[in-house]
């Protein structure tokens, strides 16, 4: 193994402090009312370890003795993910949930004898990938278990096979994003998976979520490009993805795709890969208000003209990006837009990748046909790409100041978007009081889009997680009957109560009696997906 990613890092995303200008905080205290009193952060406290020693011992005999760690640190660095209340439990508001141990199988076949060894010592598991959930994905529950260990797939990082004559590429499921490119780039190829969290998410982690990466109109999602599976489950392995297309049946390999850890771990993913692109360009232009906004993208993605990277902000998130950077570029930039006639101005970023500068003026010429967008050229699309990974050290800035910082999403048709927008952003208002909430399309289909939110207020210092339960909860509702409870961050424990009224109580049958074959004991990571009665 090559690298590895520092779990132990968990009430923030990287080692550096992150840092707000002073321009943005000023800006912030006018906009939420923030006062910037923090409280000071605490470690939270973590229990001895439950796992019993014959548990831990048989374990050491899969993976060997140092693979099973039960010191504080490893246990705490897999206690939970990366969501805001995640970072506010390790921040001391709120205990996370800590597993008992933490096991590193090297192999598939390791893999297996963990989930038979876990069954027989009735220790519930909890499939670990980068952790970047932000659903309560990771969160170490037990259910009836008498213990719960984290089975970490770092040590699974390999290239597994390369098959260059039809586009298929095998890594195993602890390959991290950026390792998977790296891996691939000595054969010309690439996934095209760029969520923003790329640099710790993994293949089996986006495999089991159904996640969506930035350049999502021009890859496809993660299950487009998933062609085949390996998956380990307590009752034996299960292999699927004999051909790039078939009629056999319904497509199960689907059913294993976004099953976020309950029905198996997944070891290995077969996956449809791209030659790498040689150019890319990037542009940002404006329109004039976020109605005209979508009905632009709505028309590139009926026409089938998207570029490969699509993201509208609305006025709000506009706003915000300019507020932030400051500068006398932005001062420019709004001096611009007042002398065009811009009066409520929506960031348009698109870019176009391509195996050389003809292909991508080819595609470029194809976008842009017919629509009347303000240019603001290729800087304003290059510091969107450069900066398209600090979203969570933003976050992490924000959170510094005491700023309460979340995002969600969803998805629904066209004719909804609206209505779903006006209702999302209604019900966070109403939760949260004075507070930003901004928009943006960033993954577009002909017969809809989804809807991605990020909330700016000033954190509540007395109950910080009870003002943002309250505030997701009103939310979620919103959501409910107008879109998806998640377009890609799947449901995880926090979207478990809602999916009933997405899939129909018949649909949560399919999936627990599926549920009931694979993984009869119910040792496979209690307490996501199905709603607490629908388990067993
Ligand atoms: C800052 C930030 C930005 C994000 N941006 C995006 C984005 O742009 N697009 C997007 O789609 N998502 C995004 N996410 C959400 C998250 O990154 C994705 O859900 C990602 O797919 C999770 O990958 P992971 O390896 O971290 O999985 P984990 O968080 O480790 O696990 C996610 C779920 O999958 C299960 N799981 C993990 N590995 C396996 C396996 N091998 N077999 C079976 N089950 C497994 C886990 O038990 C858990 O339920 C973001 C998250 C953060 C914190």
């Amino acid at each position: 193994m090559t690298e590895r990613i520092d779990h132990t890092l968990r009430d923030r995303w990287t080692p550096e402090a992150g840092h707000l200008p002073p321009h943005a905080l000023k800006w912030l205290r006018r906009r939420t009312g923030l006062d910037a009193t923090t409280t000071p952060a605490r470690p939270p406290a973590v229990g001895p370890s439950e796992l019993s020693d014959a548990a831990r011992a048989a374990l050491g005999e899969v993976v060997g003795p140092g693979f099973v760690r039960v010191d504080r640190d490893s246990r705490l660095g897999r206690a939970g993910g990366l969501s805001y209340v995640d970072l506010l439990r390790h921040r001391g508001a709120g205990e996370p949930a800590v597993p008992d141990a933490v096991v590193l199988p090297g192999t598939p076949e390791q893999v297996a004898d963990v989930l038979r060894t876990c069954v027989e010592h009735d220790v519930a598991v909890v499939p670990f990938g980068g952790g970047t959930s932000v659903v309560g994905g990771v969160d170490a529950l037990r259910g009836d278990k008498a213990a719960v260990v984290a089975l970490d797939l770092a040590r699974l990082d390999a290239l597994v096979s390369v098959d260059p004559v039809s586009r298929l590429a095998v890594l195993q499921a602890g390959v991290t994003a950026p390792r998977a490119d790296r891996l691939l780039a000595p054969h010309g190829l690439t996934v095209g998976h760029v969520p923003q969290s790329y640099e710790r998410a993994t293949i089996g982690g986006f495999a089991a979520t159904r996640s969506a990466g930035q350049a999502s109109s021009g890859y496809g999602r993660f299950e487009d490009v998933v062609e085949g599976v390996r998956l380990a489950t307590p009752v034996g392995e299960w292999r699927l993805g004999a051909a790039p297309a078939s009629a056999a049946g319904p497509d199960l390999k689907q059913l294993v795709v976004g099953s976020e850890g309950v029905l198996g771990v997944i070891t290995e993913v077969a996956l449809r890969v791209r030659p790498r692109p040689r150019v890319e360009r990037y542009e940002g232009f404006v329109v004039d208000g976020w109605e005209r906004g979508v009905e632009v993208v709505r028309a590139l993605a009926q026409d089938r003209v998207l570029a490969d990277v699509t993201r509208l902000s609305d006025v709000d998130e506009t706003e915000v990006s300019l507020a932030l950077a400051g500068g006398w570029k932005t001062r420019a930039v709004r001096a611009y837009l007042r002398a065009r006639g811009v009066r409520r101005p929506c960031l348009l970023v698109l870019g176009w990748h391509g195996r050389d500068r003809a292909e991508v003026a080819r595609g470029r010429r194809e976008t842009l046909r017919g629509h009347r967008l303000v240019p603001l050229g290729t800087p304003m699309g290059e510091a969107w790409r450069r900066g398209r990974f600090n979203g969570p050290r933003q976050r992490d800035a924000l959170m510094e100041v005491g700023v309460c910082v979340e995002t969600l999403e969803t998805a629904t048709h066209w004719s909804r978007i609206p209505e779903l927008r006006d209702a999302v952003r209604g019900a966070l208002v109403d939760a949260l009081g004075r507070c930003v909430v901004m928009c943006h399309i960033s993954h577009a289909y002909e017969t809809g889009a989804s809807l991605y939110f990020t909330v700016l207020a000033a954190r509540d210092p007395g109950d910080p997680v009870g003002q943002w339960r309250v505030a997701k909860a009103a939310a979620s509702e919103a959501i409910t009957g107008l879109g998806t409870i998640s377009h890609h961050h799947a449901v995880g424990a926090d979207h478990a109560p809602y999916l009933e009224a997405e899939v129909g109580a018949l649909g949560l049958e399919v999936l627990a009696a599926a549920k009931r074959v694979l993984d009869p004991t119910g040792v496979l990571n209690p307490g996501k997906l199905l709603p607490p009665d629908r388990r067993s």
